[in-house]
């Protein structure tokens, strides 16, 4: 559990000494006061990364040297240092030189209201979440996703010179290697989405008992065909010079009501479908040893206050979680820290 936080010239907070005691923490306030920054600190001091920007150095306070986010759980005590020279890492005061060896002391399993792209934005998005997601829990798809991506790359480029006419050694060679890395991730995108499906149903019943809801996997081509296809399409990609036909072009679809969610469903449902998609990972992912942090950026704005309840209620209570809002809220047991341009 994070008992202590502490930010130093990280975004809008100069300095910032938070006490934490409970299980669920509802960060409230105006607009612009950094909310979102405090749950993005504790992101960060998870994965060395922003939820928001790949760009670190914004977090870093305007015309200030470095920025630094101190997190204190019941088990060590994290620092992050941002500067210009890069972000160093520490674990109980002890610099940790590969953020490998860092990352994930504490899990994080954040929603921002940026997700609602992956209902409402595009394949691209969902493509990588499910790409993030898996890879965290499975490393060898990390390796075939990027063994795929490198086989990818050369294909592509090899279609860039190929004529329809040309000797096709090559081609096969790259073609076959690609099909069967195609197939390992095709096969694991399966799984991992039939898994997914189950546990989102069930967590997003919790919220709301009357609606359905679904993820399907939309492979682009299926499972042990592509390279059938990429053979058969051959002077297709040989005249656009690309591959059209792959993992690379998979999709997710979420549906509501055996609908399309993102036509579909309104602003409040899709928001409570990320949320159920969010926590259902947590019921898929197996690492109970591995401490993890809930972080709810922004979740009640959208829903009526019946959702909002049942929201706050149907939280799973053995992790601890981060709620952020612009109103203090009535729930009992919940941590309210009220943030004002002062604190
Ligand atoms: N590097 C920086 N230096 C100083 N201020 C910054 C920096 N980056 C962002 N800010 C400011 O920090 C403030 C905090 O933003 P944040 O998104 O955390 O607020 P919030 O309380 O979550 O707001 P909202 O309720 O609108 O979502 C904003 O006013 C923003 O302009």
């Amino acid at each position: 559990m994070i008992k202590e936080i502490r930010l130093k010239q990280f975004r809008n907070h100069s300095s910032l000494h938070l006490k934490i005691h409970k299980k669920r923490i509802f960060i409230f306030g105006n607009n612009g006061l950094g909310k979102t920054s405090i749950l993005e600190a504790i992101y960060f001091a998870s994965l060395t990364k922003s939820h928001r920007t790949s760009d670190d150095k914004a977090l870093i306070q305007k015309n200030a040297p470095y920025a630094k986010v101190d997190i204190t759980t019941d088990a060590h005590h994290y620092q992050v240092v941002i500067s210009d020279t890069g972000t160093k890492a520490f674990i109980d005061k002890v610099q940790v030189l590969k953020m490998s060896d860092y990352i994930n002391g504490y899990r994080v399993i954040m929603f921002a209201p940026e997700d609602l792209d992956l209902i409402k934005g595009q394949p691209s998005n969902r493509r990588q979440f499910l790409d993030i997601e898996m890879s965290q829990i499975h490393k060898p798809y990390m390796l075939n996703l990027s063994k795929y991506k490198q086989i990818l790359k050369q294909r592509n480029a090899l279609m860039k010179n190929l004529g329809v006419n040309d000797d096709l050694t090559f081609f096969k060679i790259i073609t076959d290697q690609l099909s069967i890395v195609a197939d390992e991730i095709i096969l694991k995108r399966q799984t991992f989405i039939q898994k997914l499906n189950q546990a989102f149903k069930t967590r997003f019943k919790t919220f709301n008992e009357v609606d359905e809801v679904g993820v399907k996997y939309e492979p682009n081509v299926a499972l042990n065909n592509l390279k059938q296809v990429l053979y058969d399409k051959k002077d297709k990609d040989i005249l656009t010079q690309t591959t059209n036909y792959g993992p690379h072009r998979d999709e997710l679809s979420f549906e509501f009501n055996q609908q399309e969610a993102k036509t579909y469903a309104s602003q409040g449902q899709q928001r409570l479908m990320v949320i159920a998609l969010k926590l259902a990972l947590l019921d898929i992912y197996d690492s109970k040893e591995i401490e993890t942090i809930i972080l709810l950026d922004d979740v009640l704005s959208e829903l009526d206050s019946d959702k909002q309840q049942k929201l706050l209620n149907h939280l799973p209570e053995q992790y601890q979680t981060f709620i952020s809002g612009v109103e203090p809220i009535e729930i009992q047991d919940i941590e309210q820290i009220h943030l004002t341009k002062e604190s």
